[in-house]
This record gives structure tokens, sequence and C-alpha cells, in this order.
């Protein structure tokens, strides 16, 4: 017998349930949470982690805390690797669920953007090997978690970056910083000074992402080609290689957390903000872009 975690919501509050599977399923272990799957498969030691939350696995508080404590669980579990994609092929996510901002309770906007950042930190931050399959739409907040990994892959045809500033919101000064990383300062200045969306060839000449792939089911197995590709290096020199390249970005974020938070809260919970925030989310869903 193999055991399995399962996470169920029962009446608002999250039971942990230990699954016991029988010796022939093996080959896979699931320990899935609501809004996130999990699959890890036995051989290889990879783990698959699906974002699962309809309509378009927006992102709120219970993906977040989902999210970190799974990633922590494959942390314990020393999985050799780490694929991040969606459940639904053509949406990776649209990004913070904006119904997280429409509010100006500075004590929930606080715990919100404290948990998105944690979260983030925690996928930036971790050893374990991290390849996000975007296959799909990734704006804003999708861009944002897919930069944390290590490697990125994306399907043809859809678009990929930071649009806060289109909806009339400022992003992150991170987010900036970590994209600049990626495509450079000056690409990275005019991106979010226009808020740009780039198409997924756009993306990778400019090394947003790592390589374009035609579907999911060759994004997961190019992923697993990456993975496969660290097995010969010594496993602690990578972790600490990976923790040198990231420590300056890791530093000044961690050093400018309190004006950050303080920055989230006094802009999403201005009652200008919050017109423009009502306004989009009219636009969105009588889809009038
Ligand atoms: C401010 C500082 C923080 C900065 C950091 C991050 C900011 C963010 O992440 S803000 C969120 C930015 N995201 C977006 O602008 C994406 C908006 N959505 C889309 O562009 C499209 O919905 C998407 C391409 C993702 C999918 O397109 P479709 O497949 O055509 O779906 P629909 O557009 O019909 O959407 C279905 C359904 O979902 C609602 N929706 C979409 N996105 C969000 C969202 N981010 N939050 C909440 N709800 C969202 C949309 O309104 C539809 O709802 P219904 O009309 O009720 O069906």
């Amino acid at each position: 017998m193999f055991k399995g975690i399962c996470r169920e919501t029962h009446n608002g509050n999250m039971v942990t349930k230990i699954l016991k599977i029988p010796k022939f399923f093996t080959c896979i272990r699931n320990f899935s949470s609501e809004n996130v799957l999990v699959e890890v498969n036995n051989k290889t030691n990879t783990a698959i982690l699906r974002l699962s939350r309809p309509p378009v696995n927006g992102l709120n508080l219970e993906v977040l805390n989902e999210f970190e404590s799974l990633l922590s669980q494959l942390e314990q579990q020393k999985v050799n690797g780490v694929i991040i994609t969606s459940n639904k092929e053509g949406i990776l996510t649209g990004g913070i669920d904006i119904a997280e901002l429409q509010t100006i309770d500075q004590r929930r906007l606080k715990k919100y953007w404290t948990t998105f950042r944690d979260t983030f930190l925690k996928l930036y931050n971790t050893p374990l090997l991290t390849v996000a399959v975007i296959n799909g739409h990734s704006p804003a907040g999708g861009c944002l978690f897919s930069t944390a990994c290590d490697y990125r892959v994306m399907t043809r045809n859809y678009n990929i970056g930071g649009n806060e500033t289109q909806l009339g919101l400022v992003a992150p000064i991170w987010f900036m910083d970590r994209v600049a990383d990626l495509i450079g300062h000056r690409q990275a200045e005019l991106a979010f000074t226009q808020g740009k969306l780039f198409s997924t060839d756009e993306a990778h000449k400019l090394g947003l992402i790592d390589e374009i792939v035609e579907n999911t089911a060759e994004g997961l197995s190019k992923a697993q080609i990456i993975i496969n590709s660290f097995a010969n290096v010594p496993k602690k020199a990578r972790e600490i290689s990976k923790r040198f390249t990231r420590q300056q970005f890791l530093d000044k974020m961690i050093r400018d957390t309190d004006d950050d938070i303080r920055h989230f809260v006094n802009h999403i919970g201005s009652n200008e903000t919050q017109k423009i925030i009502e306004q989009y989310m009219q636009k969105l869903k009588s889809k009038r872009f």
C-alpha cells in the first residue's frame, strides 16, 4: 500500500485525509487539492501540478494557499522536478481573481497580497527544478508566476505579459524586475508602460519564454526532457547555484516587503482604483475590449 494525501473542503474548512492506494496504482500518485491537481509519476519522480479552477484559474486566496502547501509537500517528497500547467488548455490563468481586488477592507487586501507574495516567493525560492508549461493565455499574475520557474515552454497563439497598466493598475516593482531579468531593462520598460501582452512568438524572441511547443502533450514531454537533462548534475551544487543566481532579487524583494504591501493596499483600496476595477469587470463580462 502507498499512502497518498487528499485535501478537501468540508463546511468551509480544509481537511487533510491520508488515503491508502493499492500498489498497482502507484505508477502515478495523486494528492490533489480543490483547485490544484497533482500527479506524481513514480517512475520519473516528477510532479505535474495543474491549475483547475473554472472558469479561468483565477488566483484567489484559496488557490494560492493550496499551491503553496502542495509545493511544500513536493519539497518534502524530494521529487526530481515540478511541471506547472493548466488543466484547461487555452488558459494558464487569468491572473488575480479580480473579485479579490474588489474591496477597500485594508486587512483583507493586506492578507491577500501577503499570501500572493509568499506564494510567488515559495515558487521562486524552491530548490526543486520547476518548468512552466504555459498552455494558454497567461496575463498579469499568470505571467508573473511563470517567471518564477526555472524554465518556460509555451504553446502557440496565446498571450503573455503584464497588462496591468492597460487596466489602469500598477504592477508591483518586483514583477517588473523579474521580467527585466528575462528580457532586459529597456524591453521591460516598454512592456510595462504600455501594459503589453506578447504573442507566443514575440515572447520567445524576447526571452520571456524559452521554447515554443505545439500543444500541451508536447509541452509536458519537453518539460520532462528539461528535467531529465539535469539528472547528471550534482543536486546540491545545482540547488546552491540556483539560490546564488536568485539571491539578489530575493534580498531586494524581502527588504521592500513593507513598502510593497503598503503600496498595494493604498493603490487597490482607493475609491479611484475601485471604480477602475469595477469598470474593467463590466467590460470583461460584456467582452467589450
Ligand atoms: C494591482 C497590482 C497587482 C498586479 C499583479 C497582478 C494583476 C492581475 O493579475 S489583475 C488580473 C489581470 N487579468 C486579466 O486582465 C485577464 C482578464 N481575462 C481575460 O483576458 C480573459 O478572460 C481570458 C483570456 C483569461 C480568458 O478568455 P475567455 O476564455 O474568452 O473567457 P472569458 O473572458 O469569457 O472569461 C470567463 C469568465 O471569467 C471571468 N474572468 C476572466 N478573467 C477574470 C479574472 N482575472 N478575475 C475574475 N474573473 C475573471 C470573465 O468575466 C467571465 O465571467 P462570466 O462573464 O461571469 O462568465
